[in-house]
């Protein structure tokens, strides 16, 4: 289980070994859910949702009911981009490195979302181009200083991919150990949006124009040179599917494969892993490409307004949670899901059955 293989084996072996270690949620526990939902004070069906999310929780867990978590923990993985050349972000790449010194004083979005929920934040530099200062909220796992441009070139090489996506894993890893029970995958990365859709549109076989999106905010313009760049990145590499971690080398960036491995993570784990915006969704496809059950222990905290989250969700089979017209990233949204995922457990542990509440009907 995990990440603890290491050693002699290459990153893309133990990429791999790390994917061969989920094994699919219990399908006798989630049915068990389903059938204690009848027996529950309630109308049948009348939590609507939250019964699918329980019966998926207790699948995750292996037990009816399943735990509720108490300890959730937000990991912002964190990259630039050389795509970024390429005039796809208003912003400067700089921003990446100052938001990540932003999240490490606590005062990011992503820090007050989590205070609200009662979650640890980790931030993990796996590919940042400016400097990072040693700080306890942030682990450097920093593979190169940011990826290549992917519209010109691979974004990183393979064995570069394979160790971004470990690093991910060992830093969730290191989240779990330490008591976490429930993990949300956050991101930063200016010019993220971009690999985004690459890798959504890899996966999904949907074109660039349908998942390209405006991002932290573009104009006309600029969105269609975007989707013009992705285009372009598609039919440079023409990314094989079935070779997830080749498709990410080529397409990705350095926050998208740890992602990816922290999702392979905590599914080994059997912990319920909570996605966030497109960067989130997008190392989503990579992880259950990877290793398809991954997804069985996937939660969708939210619709992002960027259009290759939903073209992700929908490929994956995951309906989101909460729908507020965000598109922050940093794992905000997954973050306002967490009360939604506790409250799915809790129902399933301490609501009455008819029998026990004596409430004729049931
Ligand atoms: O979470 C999302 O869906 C989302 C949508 C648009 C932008 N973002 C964030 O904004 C940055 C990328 O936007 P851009 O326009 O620079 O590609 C990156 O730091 C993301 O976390 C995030
Ligand atoms: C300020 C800023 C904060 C962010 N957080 C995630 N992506 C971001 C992009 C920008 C530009």
């Amino acid at each position: 289980m995990g990440t603890a293989t290491s050693g002699a084996t290459p990153p893309e072996g133990r990429v791999g070994e790390l994917a061969r270690g989920v094994a699919p949620p219990d399908g006798a526990a989630a049915r068990e859910a389903g059938e204690r939902h009848l027996r529950l004070t309630k109308p049948p069906g009348s939590l609507g949702e939250l019964e699918a999310l329980g019966a998926r929780l207790a699948g995750m867990a292996g037990r009816c009911p399943p735990p509720v978590p108490e300890r959730p923990a937000v990991l912002v993985a964190a990259g630039d981009h050389g795509v970024l050349s390429r005039g796809v972000s208003p912003w400067p790449q700089e921003v990446t490195a100052e938001m990540v010194r932003n999240f490490c004083r606590g005062g990011a979005a992503v820090n007050a979302i989590a205070a609200e929920v009662g979650a640890r934040v980790l931030v993990l530099d796996a590919g940042v181009a400016g400097e990072t200062e040693p700080h306890p909220l942030l682990r450097r796992a920093r593979v190169r200083p940011g990826t290549a441009d992917l519209s010109r070139g691979a974004a990183m090489g393979r064995e570069e991919a394979a160790r971004a996506l470990l690093a991910g894993a060992e830093a969730a890893g290191a989240l779990l150990r330490e008591g976490a029970d429930l993990l949300v995958t956050g991101d930063m990365g200016i010019g993220n949006t971009t690999p985004a859709a690459c890798l959504v549109a890899a996966f999904t076989g949907r074109p660039a124009a349908e998942v390209t999106g405006r991002g932290t905010g573009i104009d006309d313009a600029t969105l269609a040179l975007k989707v013009r760049v992705v285009e372009e990145a598609l039919g440079l590499h023409r990314p094989d599917p079935s070779d997830p971690l080749g498709t990410l080398a080529a397409l990705g960036g350095l926050e998208h494969a740890a992602l990816a491995g922290a999702m392979l993570e905590g599914a080994a784990r059997r912990v319920p892993v909570v996605l966030d915006g497109v960067s989130s969704c997008a190392a989503a496809l990579v992880a259950a490409a990877l290793s398809p059950p991954a997804a069985g222990y996937m939660v969708a905290g939210h619709l992002s307004a960027e259009p290759g989250a939903g073209a992700a969700l929908e490929a994956l089979g995951l309906r989101p949670l909460l729908d507020l017209g965000m598109r922050l990233g940093e794992g905000t949204g997954g973050l306002l899901a967490v009360p939604l995922v506790r409250a799915a457990a809790r129902v399933l542990s301490e609501m009455a059955t008819f029998e026990e509440a004596g409430v004729s009907g049931g």
